[in-house]
């Protein structure tokens, strides 16, 4: 065949030229040299080669080496190199043999030490001072033997090209002599001057022809059968191809083949299923042909499909399935939920990796390299990147011939793991947590690290809401076709208690209730400082505004009629959130309250809540919790009746619950906000007291492993901030629940800033249910609180007072909903009704301003009713 050569120093070219001569195979770049290369660089940036190989007019010089290193491990197919100087420079010859070749003159094709000695080290040959008339005679012999002899030495596919000599001002570059060189496996190297994508003519050579020359045709009527793949190399069909055609699909760049019947035949030209060419190869014998192409349109086959052989699978498949979610999605697809949720995507390929890590038999390290590959694919997709793209990442890594060492990332080394302290980028990241290990929090201080990592500080934990409510869904639906039977069965299967009747009506049996004294004063003077400051919300009044004179507008609140309390009860009782939940709704006047709350063991309610729910009025008691509980409180069953609006917070199921009955208008109900794991946030600065600092923290890491606490420390000493750390690993080991909150405390961070404003806009930005100011005068600083759910102002204001008994309500949002939602108040259970007097001074007055808006908006009704009016009271 033949291999076209291109002086770049002779630019511009035309890129169409070029890329077509690309199609067929390597292309030689002659090269000033490796010493100046911005030539070269931009040559390359503008052409954007496939396969080339680097032939330099000067000789290498040690310096070189580098430079000759880059263009391969950038791409360069060969680098063609004088064997004195392979012989003789050792970075040369260490250099793969696959990647270089060497220019030898005809003379020496005969030396057989020389050719010993290159054996194994180069993949190409170019002779380059074969005179024409030379190439039928002895020279041609010397060739021949020559070329055998390496192939039967050398394990490397190797390259054979002849150069004419330059000296002959008239050099006839024909295809039979592309003919005959092709007999012996040498190619004929042609300037590309000398080339046309046209048919031969006297002057120049065309390269279509050049190419079929050397094929042979197993077919009567002379056509190459010609087999047609993918840009992975995946079988789309088969086809014929001629000179002709070869010819058209070169100039063209496209998929255009010979058909029996019709001639020639542009691929997809009535179907719109075109083909980008990508690379036309010839088999080891010549007799077939393989264009290698970009399928557009529906596919390969005239039967729609994408290949003759079928659909795609595998990889492939995947893919294909993964762009048309992208395109359009079932409802409730998987795939597309990844591609909108970013976090979640990330979290699955970290996840599925560590999986495959820990898989150890054939078919799970099957099975959990399916799952990443997936995951990966998904996010390659989600950017536009295809598996082709991927795979000439692939391809061009495999051409590098520098390896890197191939070390794992710091946060990745598993050995460095064990003793890394956690003051580095591990927010994010899982970290063993062994009992013996101190329980602390990360650090990170503000002045270094980017807005990147800044804003994942500001994340909270991922809740996966789509797998919950598909988990949820069919829950309610069961507890409103099966109504108490249902959830009497859920109760039985996620608390395990065998209920006969789910709920409790009032008057609640005193024995049930029964407190000892000391309890249940603690309770009662925590209902009456919560009453009292929920009281003190409820503005009993009407707000009247005279607008202008005879237009008078009122409001007026009534409570929200009936009203369903979720308590939670999963890991912890908590008669506090009966308290917060109950007596604004107790304060607001709501006329049927009803409280659910998981079981306890033994089928019974917590004495403490159904005291509780007692002292609030409570009409009933649901014993039931999560998803079936808020679907009872939505819906209504046989004993439960259907509420107007649910409160409280809850795990994932009680929130996803919640979610799903707001937005089913069918349920007509409203909810309070969406309220996930406890948080706290604590500005502290040197006056704190360590002690009281780590106590606080943990008083809400203590609550659940998702819990979120963040100490922010202002321009602390490191000593303060030593004393915090150790009080934090003291107080916690002492803690019952130590288990838990070195779960959660190892998911925490401190933040180190340098002044309180850094310390205010980060709260404010993270927005936390609760935030604690200890530092200060810290009164001062509660004016710069923009976003938090409840703020705890100095050293003697600890969060758990808010929690029980001070008067502020602890049902607060979490998540940093705090930018929108109030936690729980006295409003959440009253409505605010409008209402609006005019005098017949007023109507007239107002009514022509009426009138015009209503003509604006082409509502003639509205427009009608006030002239109706006005007209009789011109008439008076
Ligand atoms: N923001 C606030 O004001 C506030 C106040 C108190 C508690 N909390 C939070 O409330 C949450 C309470 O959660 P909890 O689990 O202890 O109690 P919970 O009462 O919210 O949930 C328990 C119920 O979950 C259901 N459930 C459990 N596993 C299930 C499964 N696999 N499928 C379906 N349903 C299932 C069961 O029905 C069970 O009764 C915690 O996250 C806590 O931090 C928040
Ligand atoms: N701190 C929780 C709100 O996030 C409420 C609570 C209940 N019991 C103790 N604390």
């Amino acid at each position: 065949m033949l291999l076209p050569i291109i002086d770049i120093s002779n630019q511009p070219l035309s890129i169409d030229f070029i890329k077509s001569l690309d199609l067929i195979g390597e292309i030689i770049l002659r090269i000033p040299d490796f010493n100046n290369t911005s030539l070269l660089t931009q040559f390359l940036e503008t052409y954007q080669l496939d396969k080339y190989w680097l032939f330099p007019i000067k000789e290498i010089v040690p310096n070189d080496i580098e430079n000759i290193i880059q263009f391969l491990d950038q791409g360069a197919q060969k680098v063609v190199i004088p064997a004195s100087n392979i012989l003789t420079n050792d970075s040369i010859s260490t250099l793969p043999a696959d990647r270089l070749a060497v220019n030898i003159n005809s003379s020496e094709l005969c030396n057989e030490e020389l050719s010993k000695k290159l054996a194994g080290l180069v993949s190409g040959y170019l002779v380059t001072d074969v005179d024409l008339e030379s190439i039928s005679g002895k020279f041609f012999q010397d060739l021949s033997n020559f070329i055998q002899n390496v192939q039967k030495t050398s394990d490397v596919l190797t390259k054979f090209g002849i150069i004419l000599q330059h000296e002959k001002s008239e050099i006839k570059y024909s295809l039979n002599l592309v003919q005959h060189l092709s007999t012996i496996s040498a190619d004929l190297v042609v300037p590309i001057k000398n080339l046309t994508l046209d048919s031969d003519n006297n002057s120049l050579l065309s390269v279509a022809d050049a190419l079929t020359c050397t094929l042979t045709s197993d077919r009567p009527d002379g056509l190459f059968t010609t087999i047609v793949v993918d840009e992975r190399g995946v079988a789309l069909g088969v086809v014929y191809s001629s000179t002709e055609s070869v010819r058209e699909a070169l100039k063209t760049r496209k998929g255009v083949y010979q058909s029996r019947k019709r001639g020639l035949w542009y691929k997809g030209a009535t179907s719109g299923s075109v083909q980008e060419l990508k690379k036309i190869d010839a088999d080891c014998d010549g007799d077939v042909l393989k264009f290698t192409v970009k399928q557009f349109g529906t596919g390969f086959c005239h039967l729609n499909t994408r290949t003759c052989f079928g659909g795609s699978k595998g990889l492939t498949a995947l893919e294909e399935t993964l762009q048309s979610r992208k395109v359009s999605a079932p409802p409730g697809s998987y795939t597309q939920r990844l591609f909108q949720n970013p976090d979640l995507l990330r979290s699955k390929i970290m996840e599925e990796a560590d999986e495959l890590c820990s898989a150890t038999t054939k078919e799970n390290i099957a099975w959990e390299t399916a799952d990443l590959l997936y995951f990966a694919l998904v996010k390659c997709v989600a950017n536009d990147v295809s598996l082709t793209d991927v795979e000439a990442h692939l391809d061009k890594r495999a051409k590098k011939v520098i390896r890197r060492p191939g070390n794992a990332k710091p946060q990745w080394d598993i050995s460095a793991k064990k003793t890394m302290e956690i003051d580095g980028d591990t927010k994010d990241k899982q970290i063993p947590i062994s009992k013996s290990d101190t329980i602390k929090m990360q650090k990170f201080k503000l002045s270094e690290i980017d807005s990147i990592k800044r804003t994942s500080l500001l994340k909270r934990p991922i809740i996966n809401s789509d797998d919950i409510m598909a988990r949820v869904r069919p829950i309610i639906n069961d507890v409103r076709n099966k109504g108490d039977a249902a959830i009497i069965e859920y109760t039985a299967k996620f608390d395990k208690v065998q209920l006969n009747t789910p709920v409790i009506s009032a008057p609640f049996p005193p024995e049930a209730m029964a407190l000892d004294d000391v309890t249940r004063r603690a309770i009662d003077q925590a209902y009456d400082n919560i009453y009292k400051f929920h009281d003190a919300q409820y503005d009993r009044s009407t707000l009247v505004v005279e607008t202008m004179p005879g237009v008078v507008c009122s409001r007026f609140s009534r409570p929200i009629e009936r009203v369903g309390l979720y308590v939670p009860g999963g890991t912890a009782i908590l008669p506090s959130t009966t308290l917060m939940l109950g007596i604004p709704a107790k304060v607001a006047g709501c006329k049927e309250i009803i409280i659910a709350s998981p079981p306890r063991k033994d089928g019974t309610v917590v004495p403490e809540v159904l005291y509780v729910a007692h002292k609030v009025g409570a009409s009933k008691v649901l014993l039931a919790g999560g998803a079936q509980a808020v679907a009872a409180l939505a819906y209504g069953t046989e004993s439960v009746p259907k509420v107007d609006k649910i409160c409280g917070p809850g795990n994932q199921y009680v929130t996803a619950a919640k979610m799903f009955a707001q937005n089913d208008s069918s349920a007509m109900i409203s909810i309070d906000m969406p309220a996930g794991p406890s948080e706290l946030l604590v500005i502290a600065d040197n006056t704190s007291i360590p002690t009281y600092v780590a106590s606080d923290l943990l008083s809400q890491a203590e609550h659940g492993t998702d819990s979120q606490v963040v100490l922010i420390g202002v321009c602390l000493t490191p000593e303060h901030l030593a004393n915090i750390e150790r009080e934090i690993h003291e107080q916690a080991s002492r803690l019952p629940r130590v288990d838990i909150v070195r779960e959660s405390i190892s998911k925490s961070f401190i933040l180190q800033v340098n002044n309180m404003n850094e310390a205010m806009k980060f709260s404010n930005d993270y927005s936390p249910e609760h935030l604690i100011l200890h530092i200060d005068d810290a009164e001062k600083w509660v004016n710069a609180v923009e976003n938090a759910g409840s703020v705890f102002i100095g050293a003697y204001s600890p969060e758990s007072c808010g929690d029980y008994a001070s008067g502020t309500n602890h049902t607060l949002p979490t998540y940093g909903y705090a930018r929108m939602y109030s936690g729980v108040n006295t409003l959440t259970f009253l409505k605010h009704i409008t209402a609006q007097k005019l005098t017949k001074q007023g109507l007239k007055d107002l009514g022509h301003t009426v009138m015009r808006l209503a003509e604006i908006e082409g509502l003639e009704a509205h427009r009608n009713a006030v002239h109706v009016r006005i007209r009789d009271l011109e008439n008076e």
